[in-house]
């Protein structure tokens, strides 16, 4: 199944005119729901393109026709065993966080709490309807990613640490280690706890949005259900992303300004995941931001739900067409409906000295499970000793990736845990570790022999060792090693030496962010949004090289060229009736090609003087810049000619729109062909419903210069345009 994605255009706000509104959504049908958003041409005010989705809600929307409409009905699937993704994507200022969060009156609420308010009835009705023999058991945990690190958002703030939370991939997921996970009972615990949760999440007024969120925030909703020895987990994730922003809009300053690279950073890290897996890539650039990771959508099984919220505003044009271009593509993914597997609960251990209790940030983690505790003689002696009075904390010494664990499952370790008394633990209990940076690692006791072997060790050998170990991860990153390093787990049984070494642990930390930050001091991320600019322009895709000039803006501030560009852009897309815009004329886009070919030695200098710049950070991204530039010029260069022979039967090949003869293609595959097909029927009637030269069809998603040089010599040698 693919992505669903619905539009949801907010109503207009009380300073807002309705002469401004330019987005509309329509039906196909009359007496049909809307499925078209309509938008005019920046530059053309009396041509409209038209974007179609799952859904489109005008500005009429209730909160209650939303959530009923299209979160209702998987709360069903939910409980079936699926995992269930509901995200808000959009500009900042078009009602992300009231759609997903939504005001405190009861009408007002939104998908977040009618979500939780559905768990719970069904989870009532399920227990009540088998007399109790099922029961259900709701966990929730609650953070933000802001500036690319991970914070709990169920912790005060002044518990986090500056790196904050480290990922990991598990069975297939992406987790968050060490974040706190918390039972919760009904509703109004929930409520309580949200509340608290969303005040220690960062949002600060900018001129687009009084509160405008400063991070992406991720709720999930873990449901264990128990039926005799059987337990099924699943788990819906609701996330509100923050919204992108027009820096030149939102008069941020510094702190704002890096907020909102960062923001912007992950959203176009988000956009080109999208463009990646739509065009069929093989590399997904998902590792490239913790947001998308997270997300890690078209990985994740499941339902996923992407709600694309709009302003109906003239003000927000350009933003408004970035933000359809992407989610259109996202209609796109496919996500696999598989169901979580049913697993057998494991007993917990007579021997757990666990108490429960503690919901405190533990530098070094109390395990919340007992089957994660090393087994042997003198874990066992040790454990024996332990003073029982006082909450255990059984401190994970090693995680022992080669060595299986007692059963493997995902949910075995949270099914026991649900039986502790325990009013918060932590996720991810089948293995314990430190929240370090991702980037480090350090193994210091090996499970068969934890016991004696740990015990011997002192917090003096512990620290040297890590520190050696850091050592070699920063020498290793000085080496520009490409691979990211697995996740720093410290072993430590002894509840003796964890003060002291913790201490130093987090000053490795910081360390270890200091040459991070150093490291990627963000010019390599503006270089990147650079790049990304050349290519969209070189696509003729103005509207998102803007959106990237104006990304990489915080990272160059004042930089003269880069500002050229980007009034040279917007002139162009906002005023200037010859200018080019995505999805115009032929004629238009050869005038903005030749344009551009003037502009292209500018642009060089431009990243040549960037690379002079600062050669280490940047890396191969310049002269990668520069084979790519000339590598399409070489090949559409002069895209106005008539096709060569070769090209010709590309296009009678993919103009016959079949989809054997396409798929038949090199580089074509099944679903490529067919979307290449439904692309071909949904053409505007302008066109004929054919694509008439190979520059056309490199506007095409999914089809850029590559794939068609690579179909073309699949026919037969080179292309010659
Ligand atoms: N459907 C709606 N009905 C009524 N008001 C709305 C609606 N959508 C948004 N708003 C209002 O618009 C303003 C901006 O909305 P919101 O804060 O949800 O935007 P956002 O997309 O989350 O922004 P940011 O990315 O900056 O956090 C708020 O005052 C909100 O109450």
């Amino acid at each position: 199944m693919s992505v669903r994605v619905v539009a949801r255009i907010r109503p207009l706000l009380d300073q807002e005119l309705d002469k401004d509104i330019i987005v509309h959504g329509e039906s196909t049908e009359e007496g049909k729901p809307a499925t078209i958003v309509k938008i005019p041409n920046p530059k053309n005010g009396s041509e409209e393109f038209s974007f179609t989705f799952n859904s489109v809600y005008d500005r009429d929307t209730s909160q209650e026709m939303l959530f009923t409409a299209e979160v209702a009905p998987h709360l069903k699937s939910l409980f079936q065993g699926l995992d269930v993704t509901i995200f808000a994507y959009g500009v900042t200022g078009t009602g992300k966080t009231h759609t997903m969060r939504g005001g405190l009156k009861l009408a007002e609420r939104g998908v977040i709490p009618r979500l939780l308010s559905g768990v719970f009835r069904r989870s009532k009705k399920i227990m009540k309807d088998t007399d109790g023999e099922t029961t259900v058991h709701v966990d929730l945990s609650y953070y933000e990613i802001y500036n690319d690190k991970v914070f709990d958002l169920l912790e005060s703030p002044d518990k986090r640490l500056p790196a904050g939370l480290p990922l990991r991939e598990k069975d297939g997921k992406t987790i968050v280690v060490g974040l706190t996970e918390r039972p919760c009972q009904d509703l109004r615990d929930f409520e309580k706890m949200y509340i608290e949760a969303n005040n220690n999440r960062i949002t600060a007024a900018t001129k687009l949005n009084a509160h405008s969120s400063r991070s992406h925030a991720i709720l999930k909703v873990k449901l264990t259900q128990t039926t005799g020895d059987t337990v099924r987990v699943s788990t819906a994730s609701a996330i509100d992303l923050a919204g992108s922003e027009d820096n030149r809009r939102t008069e941020n300053n510094k702190e704002r300004l890096i907020e909102s690279a960062a923001i912007n950073k992950s959203l176009f890290v988000l956009s080109q995941c999208v463009d990646a897996i739509s065009r069929g890539d093989k590399r997904i650039p998902y590792r490239e931001s913790k947001m998308t990771r997270i997300l890690s959508l078209g990985q994740n099984n499941g339902i996923t739900i992407m709600i694309l919220n709009l302003s109906p505003l003239r003000s927000y044009h350009l933003d408004t067409l970035s933000s359809l271009n992407v989610s259109s593509r996202a209609k796109r993914i496919e996500v696999r409906e598989i169901e979580n597997e049913v697993v057998f609960k494991q007993v917990p251990r007579a021997s757990s000295t666990l108490s429960g209790g503690a919901a405190q940030r533990q530098p070094l983690r109390p395990l919340a499970n007992v089957h994660n505790v090393h087994s042997g003689a003198a874990a066992a002696a040790a454990a024996k000793a332990a003073d029982t009075s006082r909450p255990a904390k059984a401190f994970s010494v090693f995680v022992d990736r080669a060595k299986p664990a007692p059963v493997a499952r995902p949910a075995a370790a949270n099914t026991s845990q649900m039986r502790m008394p325990s009013s918060t633990r932590r996720s991810n209990g089948a293995e314990l570790a430190i929240p370090r940076p991702a980037g480090a690692v350090s193994k210091i006791a090996r499970p068969g022999n934890a016991g004696a072997k740990t015990m011997s060790i002192s917090a003096a050998d512990i620290e040297a060792m890590v520190e050696k170990k850091v050592s070699e991860i920063l020498a290793s990153r000085a080496a520009e090693q490409p691979e990211p390093a697995p996740a720093l787990t410290v072993a430590v049984q002894s509840e003796g030496i964890n003060e002291a070494v913790q201490r130093r642990l987090d000053a490795l930390e910081r360390r270890i962010e200091e040459e991070n930050r150093r490291g990627e001091d963000g010019r390599s991320d503006g270089l990147k949004c650079l790049l990304a600019a050349r290519q969209a322009k070189e696509r003729g895709d103005d509207v998102g090289a803007l959106a990237m000039y104006e990304m990489a803006l915080p990272f160059f501030p004042g930089q003269a060229k880069l500002m050229g560009k980007i009034e040279r852009l917007r002139a162009k897309l906002g005023v200037s009736e010859e200018a080019d815009v995505r999805a115009t004329s032929e004629h238009q886009r050869a005038e903005g090609r030749k344009r551009r070919a003037a502009q292209a030695d500018d642009d060089d200098d431009y990243a040549a003087d960037e690379a002079d710049d600062d050669e280490s950070v940047v890396g191969g991204s310049t002269p990668r810049l520069k084979t790519r530039k000339r590598r399409a010029m070489v090949v559409f260069e002069d895209e106005g000619a008539p096709a060569t022979p070769r090209g010709k039967q590309l296009l009678d090949i993919i103009n016959s729109r079949d989809a054997m003869r396409i798929k038949g293609l090199s580089g074509f595959g099944p679903k490529k062909a067919r979307d290449l097909v439904e692309y071909l029927e949904m053409l505007p009637e302008g066109e004929a419903g054919q694509i008439a030269s190979l520059g056309r069809l490199r506007l095409v998603p999914g089809m850029g210069g590559k794939a068609i040089e690579r179909a073309c010599e699949g026919i037969g040698g080179s292309i010659a345009v």
